[in-house]
């Protein structure tokens, strides 16, 4: 299968998002819209992922959630664009500090996730057992979560009884971690600073000595902090020699194979604080569809450019290499250079939405959310925007959840196609296994409807019967059982699982169209 050589840049598991909705007098339950409802999908490094799905299914709400806009209600959002070793979060600490305890709560919810599997063997077909099937379900989540937690960090050495020193060993490597990279941000920071000094300088026309001179001191300031960095960098190398030596003395515990393969060095991006997420931002960008509203009109092309630039500290104010860096990414985005001190309001529809683009893109993102970033354009200048993102992604091997509800636009621009429905993905295949096959009831009528051409093909229309259920109280079982035309009573009670249909072809369905 050609997807499982690619490299996942995402993975997220179980998220849910949802609002909750002001009480209102006299009500008791807490109700909440369920935006986004056990999303569990893998997003690849270079591919184009669409959504698509109605008005309302959480197709933004997704997006938002991925980049942590909004902070997940449940669930995980692993990030591979770098190690967890480079933003050394706060979680790790805790879970390494408390390796003992949480090893113990796992074994407390093996128990009751074995409970809740003998009470659902136990009872007979019914009303009964469907609700202990989603008790069991529940159970299992939460093991699941807390037993990635620890082996995620720890892998094979969660075959070893006595936890303590190995809590100690990982817990010195994760703060010395911590000290270099501080240290190795801050010099780049003194190292921006005095390239923004040394451009001032030359602008006030002083000579190469006068530099010399007045940035010695901190030139000499970086050197002594880099002399600091490699001492820690050998303190580093002991600690981890001595974590090679554990686990050359621990390797042959029965299972200890079978537990590294866990051992992983992803962002858990659900567990960030506010901080460590600022510094993530730059990675995870998002294109949003109505240009204008997200341009400051007070601002000029230039500024609004570079605000992100500076604010990320890739460069100094100062710094004459600053407008060459803006100059280029407009000239790849098709702004022309005498742009550059115009505002937003000076610009068509398409133009701002390349300046928006190249804003995104000056940060050199990983992932890119595109909200509708084409839907408020005209048809000839969608063409040309898309095309510009599709040539960016080449070149800066970008990563795209694109969202849209023009099925057209989707399966020119996507290699992946995900179909929402009510806050779940219902269906997930490659554009081309999506459109020649859909699987899921929902596709079917999804895709019946786009307009064709083709006068001799008689393409038969699927009308959805009712409106879009609320996502307050969505109907049980699968959700879309209300507007379906193969419905049976498992569906009114059952959740389908969201499984591997064909391979690479993921459907959640109880009557799939094989
Ligand atoms: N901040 C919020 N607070 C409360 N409810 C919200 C919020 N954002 C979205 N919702 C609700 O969540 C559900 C999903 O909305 P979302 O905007 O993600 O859907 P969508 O598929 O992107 O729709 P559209 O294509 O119309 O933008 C809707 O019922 C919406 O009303």
């Amino acid at each position: 299968m050609e997807n499982n050589k690619k490299k996942v840049l995402i993975k997220v598991q179980n998220l849910k998002q949802y609002f909750p909705i002001k009480k209102s007098f006299g009500q008791k339950e807490r109700l909440y819209v369920r935006a986004n409802d056990d999303v569990t999908l893998d997003i690849y490094e270079g591919e184009t992922l669409g959504l698509v799905g109605e008005s309302g299914c959480g197709k933004s709400t997704l997006g938002r959630t991925l980049l942590q806009l909004y902070s997940q209600t449940d669930g995980r959002t692993m990030y591979y664009g770098r190690d967890i070793d480079e933003i050394a979060p706060g979680y790790v600490e805790d879970i390494l500090k408390n390796l003992v305890s949480r090893k113990q709560t796992l074994q407390g919810l093996r128990d009751k996730e074995d409970s809740a599997r003998k009470a659902y063997e136990a009872l007979p077909d019914g009303d009964e057992k469907y609700a202990a099937l989603e008790q069991l379900h529940t159970a299992e989540k939460s093991a699941r979560d807390a037993f990635l937690d620890i082996v995620q960090l720890i892998g094979g050495f969660y075959t070893v009884d006595d936890l303590t020193p190995i809590s100690d060993i990982l817990l010195k490597e994760y703060k010395q971690g911590v000290e270099y990279q501080k240290l190795k941000r801050k010099i780049n920071e003194e190292q921006i600073s005095l390239d923004g000094t040394k451009s001032t300088l030359k602008e006030k026309g002083k000579s190469k000595d006068q530099i010399e001179a007045t940035t010695a001191s901190a030139k000499n300031r970086i050197s002594k902090l880099e002399s600091e960095l490699k001492v820690i960098e050998s303190q580093l190398t002991t600690i981890r020699s001595g974590i090679y030596e554990l686990m050359k003395k621990h390797k042959s515990n029965t299972d200890f194979d079978k537990y590294e393969v866990y051992r992983d060095k992803g962002i858990n991006l659900a567990r960030l604080t506010a901080e460590e997420m600022r510094f993530l931002r730059k990675d995870l960008q998002l294109i949003f569809q109505d240009p204008y509203s997200s341009l400051n009109p007070r601002m000029t092309v230039g500024q609004i450019i570079s605000e992100g630039l500076l604010a990320h500290k890739y460069f100094d104010k100062n710094d004459e290499k600053l407008q060459e860096y803006v100059l280029n990414i407009m000239e790849k985005c098709g702004l022309a250079p005498y742009f550059i001190h115009r505002y937003p309001h000076q610009f068509s529809g398409g133009q701002r939405q390349r300046i928006g683009i190249a804003r995104s893109l000056a940060l050199k993102p990983k992932f890119v959310v595109c909200d509708e970033a084409v839907s408020a354009l005209d048809v000839s200048i969608q063409s040309q925007i898309i095309n510009l993102l599709l040539d960016l992604k080449e070149e800066e091997n970008l990563t795209y959840l694109f969202i849209s509800h023009d099925l057209s636009v989707i399966k020119y621009i996507s290699d992946r196609v995900g179909v929402m429905y009510l806050g779940n993905i219902v269906e997930l295949a490659t554009t081309e296994e999506i459109f020649a096959h859909p699987t899921h009831p929902y596709t079917e009528a999804l895709l019946s409807a786009i307009p064709t051409t083709d006068v001799d093909t008689k393409k038969e229309t699927i009308i959805l019967e009712g409106d879009i259920p609320s996502p307050i109280k969505p109907p049980s079982g699968c959700k879309f059982h209300t507007r379906c035309r193969y419905a049976t009573d498992i569906c009114k009670k059952v959740v389908p699982e969201f499984e591997e249909a064909r391979p690479g072809h993921f459907v959640a369905c109880h009557h799939k169209l094989m």
